[in-house]
């Protein structure tokens, strides 16, 4: 086992209920010590349950979790260095803001000037030093997350879970938090598993993103990764915009689409080999007529503070989406650019797997110069 690993999933599989279908159908990853981790996808593919799992308020059906190498399926959630932030905060509304924080010391039975210390510390951390006599009804939704977050950090896990602790919080808010977060996660260096179904905040926030379908992952990898370099069309789809075209291998460093070839650098895919090209919105530039790669007609246009959101249509009925700081005229022609470097080629219906051999296949043949 890798001295850094701290959570390793192998072929989890689970069924909350005997006649439906499984919840989690063989998931396996490993998560490193001191990472900020995201678990992304929509609702009801499987986020919640595997942080209940890694917490231990579920058991796996099939499949072995264990944590710094020792096997966790049947091991209850006091045992684990695992705690949790929810969304609704659960926090006591009956108690204070100190109280709150010192609820899991207090079990503990720890001594009470190490109380003190520790609950004045987490709340230091969370920037509210001084809010200790105020009651949690007091505080808005920001204060009360940092307030959950001290009370899951006093009891110095390795882990924390944090299951859409954002989604609560007004648009703004939630990218101030946002940046608390990863701020904090890097301060204290323990381990983030974070749980959303806003690609955005996933993208911001994390060194590494596992994107979720039906019970699987998609795909995992950097946020770069995932956004330039998505395996699939669900994952180019999930994250962030994209235009996504059905098209066909030429050959290395050549692909069609729409009846035209095109320069690309994607490679490993054999000619004839069906495929679906991708570029996203803000690599596709405006330019004119006879400069451009596509010639297509402006259809509707949006302006959304930083760029301008552009419908456009060419010749063959595609949809293009550009996204420009230059205004374009709606009923106009223009012409679109873009650089061979923004295709990305994905091969029809491919699994992260296939894609890895696929690419470490073609890096062999590479590196052998054939
Ligand atoms: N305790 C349970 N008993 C039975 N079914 C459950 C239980 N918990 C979750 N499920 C079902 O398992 C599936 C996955 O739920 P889960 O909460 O893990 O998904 P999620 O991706 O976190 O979704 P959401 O964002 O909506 O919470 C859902 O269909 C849900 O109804």
């Amino acid at each position: 086992m890798q001295e850094s690993i701290i959570i390793s999933f192998q072929n989890v599989m689970k069924r909350y209920d005997e006649d439906e279908e499984p919840v989690l159908k063989g998931v396996s990853f490993d998560i490193e010590r001191g990472k900020f981790y995201t678990l992304l996808g929509p609702s009801g593919c499987g986020k919640t349950t595997i942080l209940r799992l890694i917490a231990g308020f579920a058991e796996p059906t099939e499949g072995t979790i264990t944590m710094e190498g020792k096997v966790m399926n049947r091991i209850p959630a006091n045992e684990r260095q695992v705690n949790t932030v929810f969304q609704d905060y659960a926090l006591f509304p009956h108690l204070n803001v100190f109280e709150n924080v010192a609820f899991g010391l207090r079990v503990k039975k720890l001594k009470k000037p190490v109380i003190e210390q520790k609950v004045q510390e987490a709340l230091r951390f969370v920037n509210l030093a001084g809010y200790g006599n105020r009651s949690v009804s007091e505080m808005s939704g920001g204060q009360r997350q940092r307030v959950a977050i001290a009370r899951a950090i006093v009891n110095e896990p390795q882990v924390l879970l944090l299951d859409e602790p954002l989604s609560a919080l007004d648009l703004k808010l939630r990218t101030e938090m946002q940046y608390i977060l990863r701020e904090m996660q890097q301060r204290l260096g323990i381990t983030f598993i974070f749980v959303t179904h806003d690609q955005e905040e996933a993208l911001a926030m994390s060194d590494w993103i596992f994107v979720m379908n039906k019970g699987r992952i998609e795909q995992s990898g950097t946020p770069n990764d995932i956004y330039d370099e998505p395996i699939n069309r669900y994952v180019a789809d999930f994250i962030g915009e994209s235009n996504i075209v059905p098209g066909v291998m030429i050959e290395d460093y050549l692909a069609e689409f729409n009846g035209r070839r095109f320069e690309c650098v994607d490679a490993g895919l054999r000619p004839n080999e069906p495929i679906e090209i991708v570029i996203r919105p803000e690599d596709l530039e405006i330019v004119p007529l006879d400069q451009g790669k596509l010639r297509v007609r402006v259809d509707s246009q949006l302006f959304r503070g930083v760029h301008y959101e552009i419908s456009c249509y060419d010749e063959s009925g595609q949809e293009w989406l550009v996204h420009s700081t230059r205004k374009a005229e709606v009923g106009g022609e223009i012409g679109l650019y873009f650089d061979p470097e923004a295709i990305h080629v994905m091969r029809f219906g491919e699994t992260e797997e296939e894609f890895d051999r696929r690419l470490e296949a073609y890096g062999e043949v590479e590196a052998h110069g054939k």
